[in-house]
């Protein structure tokens, strides 16, 4: 972590996030509480679909057609609430002070041009002065990142490998001199040594301009590499987060937990790897009451059909389920086994099931 003042901090509140589909406007992302520390990396993580990607787009007020901010805040130091931005303004947010990397940074580079001249694009829509400095500082971004910086600005996409575009996009989301940057799957499709790598100039360049960093993917692996702290999403709800260390070794969503399950090389022993059963739910089959997860969970109970689950704060972490709020064993043994267990005992909770 770092203590640079130019850091921002980000509070995204209450943010829902809507995509008009044949069926109506559904919800891609749902009521999102989420704090981005000045100075951390944030990860936020989740199986496809589950609205990361929407996310990040909200912090650029970049949703595009047919979907829509529907209801909440991104306030960003230095910029406000970029949800009641627009035009030139918002246009000068992007890149100045938010850096973005899109999921697709392997083909978002135009394959017709040059990536200096498309750098000068950049600069010139950006009322950029000094475009020999901003050639100057890609690569110098470039050559910091382990390449030849004249030589990739003087390459086409086609002559790049996949590592090389990806680092790329970095120096582009980099080079404006953003203090918040944002990156979408910035490893994905890359072989183990070549994401070590990326994920390394990441952090380091992290620490040393002194970022606010949202990291977005769907491994885990990545998160617990790079993140200070970390977000968990499913169905468009965070379901849990907190400070990636404590959150990863001690999950308290029963999703988290069936997330770490099903990763060998986190949890040691590849027999007991245990995939999590079911498929995530798609914007047309996400319950509209109770719990997104209910489904695919574990420790299901009748409560989860209908209630929201309480949002908990437990110290610097925050678990949205209703078996967190019934202590530790509710999370890691089905309502059914914690009956007998606990028959008889006076203080314990009463689950749903047990209503019934
Ligand atoms: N343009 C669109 N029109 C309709 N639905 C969309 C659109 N873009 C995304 N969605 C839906 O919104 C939900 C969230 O998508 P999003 O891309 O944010 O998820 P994600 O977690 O980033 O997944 P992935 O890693 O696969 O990109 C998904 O159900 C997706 O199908």
């Amino acid at each position: 972590m770092t203590s640079d003042k130019r850091a921002p901090g980000v509070r995204i509140s209450d943010l829902s996030v809507v995509y008009r589909t044949p069926a109506g406007e559904l919800p891609a992302v749902r009521g999102i509480d989420l704090e981005l520390v000045p100075g951390t990396i944030t990860g936020v993580v989740g199986e496809s679909g589950s609205g990361k990607s929407t996310l990040a787009l909200s912090l650029l007020n970049a949703v595009q057609p047919p979907g829509r901010i529907s209801a909440g805040s991104v306030e960003i130091d230095g910029l406000g609430d970029v949800v009641a931005l627009g035009g030139d303004d918002l246009r000068r947010a992007r890149g100045r002070h938010v850096g973005y990397v899109f999921q697709a940074a392997q083909s978002s580079l135009n394959p017709l041009k040059t990536v200096g001249k498309q750098l000068l694009d950049l600069g010139r829509s950006h009322d950029v002065e000094d475009l020999p400095g901003l050639v100057k500082e890609a690569r110098s971004l470039l050559d910091r990142m382990g390449m030849d910086g004249a030589r990739v600005l003087d390459s086409h996409q086609h002559e790049l490998s996949g590592g090389m575009r990806q680092r790329v996009g970095i120096m582009l989301a980099l080079v404006l001199n953003a203090h918040l940057v944002v990156l979408d799957e910035p490893t994905t499709a890359l072989d183990m040594i070549t994401q070590a790598t990326i994920l390394r100039i990441i952090r380091e360049v992290h620490e040393e301009r002194g970022l606010t960093t949202l990291v977005i993917t769907h491994d885990l692996g990545v998160v617990a590499e790079v993140a200070d702290r970390l977000a968990v999403m499913y169905g468009g709800r965070v379901v849990e987060q907190g400070p990636t260390r404590e959150v990863l070794g001690d999950p308290r969503h029963p999703y988290t937990r069936g997330l770490l399950q099903a990763i060998p090389r986190l949890v040691g022993d590849i027999d007991e790897a245990r995939a999590l059963p079911g498929r995530p739910p798609t914007l047309g089959t996400i319950p509209a009451d109770g719990c997104v997860f209910r489904e695919r969970c574990a420790v299901r109970m009748d409560v989860c059909e209908t209630g929201e689950p309480p949002v908990l704060t437990q110290g610097p972490r925050i678990v949205a389920c209703h078996a967190a709020d019934m202590g530790p064993e509710a999370v890691t043994e089905p309502a059914k086994e914690r009956q007998t267990v606990t028959a008889g005992v006076g203080d314990t909770p009463t689950t749903g099931e047990e209503q019934a």
